[in-house]
């Protein structure tokens, strides 16, 4: 199969996981015939370095011709100096919204073998914990109108703006819908329907177009509840359906119960299902240039590009199974690193990793 693969490194430690991920992607071109055209372009911070735009034309231009996109973080302290529209994440923000990924899906996962890493009892994790995270990527409160402004006093004041359209809300609705009916039939929507107008209208509009699914059970929550739930009892969900700023900090929330944020993948799918495909953490500046950072998040985004975009899941299950059999012999970065495993560098996880692979 021949691919177009537009690869945006980023900053801080995107560039480190990038790498370890991209060795993966060779090796699975070679394995099983394929031909990845890969394509990296600057975006975020060291475009701004080196073009000075946090997105160059000619980067969007090679996400728009490629089959999907991987992209490993931006941002950093260096840039944070800047305003809204020239800071690094405005990359992030625009290439999501120009390219139409509306649908971010965020699954988390607990290996078995990362039952120690989580900080829960062990007997909210008996089970282990498979959720899946839905959270709308292209319109609310990061989309929204923004302005700082002075009063005549000489004071500032700043706001953000909620916005959703009733059709923004249903296609997301949609895809989890769709996404509930073929695990556990269960959805949970998340809102704050009690305070804001948009939840209220995204409350309305799941409700009704819950009548195209009636064998899939919906309930609602609000997010501060849901936050809390997530802790105190983390396998009463399966599916959760949400906004986008409330998707992004649940999501944060619930890699910390699968051992760490350097162990989530994530898909960003427009209606086609072609995607940008990254893990969710950011760019990591305390730990940037050290050699430390979990490559496990990037290399199994890779693997949901193999399953969502290309219809490839030998090579998908390929990556997730190596990966499961690499912590399962103990191997671990330092984020995750308990006595009695082995502490690896980034380096030698992606090693690691591809040495399995190499095995199967
Ligand atoms: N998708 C993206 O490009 C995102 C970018 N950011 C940007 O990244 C920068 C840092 O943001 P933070 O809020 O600190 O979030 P962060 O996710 O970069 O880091 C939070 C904490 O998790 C740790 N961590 C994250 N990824 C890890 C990995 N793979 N292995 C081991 N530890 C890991 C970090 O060391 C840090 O202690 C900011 O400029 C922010 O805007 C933040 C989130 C997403
Ligand atoms: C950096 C932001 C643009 C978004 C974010 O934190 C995320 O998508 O996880
Ligand atoms: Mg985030």
């Amino acid at each position: 199969m021949k691919k177009k693969i537009a690869v945006i490194p980023g900053d801080g430690i995107g560039p480190e996981v990038m790498k370890q991920t991209l060795r993966i992607l060779c090796f699975i071109e070679e394995k099983f015939h394929h031909e990845f055209e890969m394509e990296e372009c600057f975006a975020g911070g060291v475009a701004i370095d080196k073009e000075g735009t946090p997105l160059p034309d000619h980067t969007l231009k090679t996400c728009e011709n490629a089959d999907a996109i991987l992209l490993g973080a931006v941002g950093g302290p260096k840039w944070d100096h800047l305003e809204g529209t020239d800071r690094p994440e405005r990359a992030l923000l625009t290439i999501r919204k120009e390219l139409g990924f509306f649908a971010n899906l965020r699954p988390a996962m607990l290996f078995p073998a990362m039952k120690d890493a989580c900080p829960l009892k062990p007997s909210l994790i008996e089970k282990g914990l498979d959720l899946m995270v839905v959270r709308e990527l292209t319109g609310g409160i990061y989309f929204g109108e923004q302005k700082t402004f002075t009063d005549k006093a000489g004071k500032k004041s700043a706001y953000d703006t909620m916005f959703y359209h009733e059709d923004e809300i249903r296609r997301i609705v949609r895809i989890a819908f769709e996404i509930a009916s073929k695990r556990k039939r269960k959805l949970l929507s998340v809102d704050k329907a009690n305070v804001l107008e948009s939840s209220r209208l995204w409350r309305k509009t799941i409700i009704q177009e819950a009548k195209n699914y009636p064998d899939i059970c919906l309930e609602h929550m609000y997010i501060d509840n849901a936050a809390m739930q997530l802790i105190r009892d983390p396998n009463q969900f399966d599916v959760i359906v949400t906004g986008n700023m409330f998707g992004d900090i649940l999501s944060d929330e619930a890699s910390m119960i699968t051992g760490s944020i350097g162990l989530l993948p994530s898909a960003s799918l427009d209606a086609d299902q072609k995607g940008m495909y990254e893990p969710i953490h950011g760019s990591a500046p305390d730990i940037a240039g050290q050699n430390k950072a979990n490559p496990l998040a990037m290399i199994l985004s890779a693997a949901m590009m193999f399953k969502n975009s290309f219809d490839l899941t030998r090579e998908a299950d390929m990556i997730e199974s190596a990966v499961e059999k690499v912590l399962d012999e103990g191997y671990r970065t330092a984020d995750i690193y308990s006595e009695n495993t082995v502490m690896l560098t980034t380096e030698e996880m992606g090693q690691q990793v591809l040495d399995t692979m190499k095995k199967m």
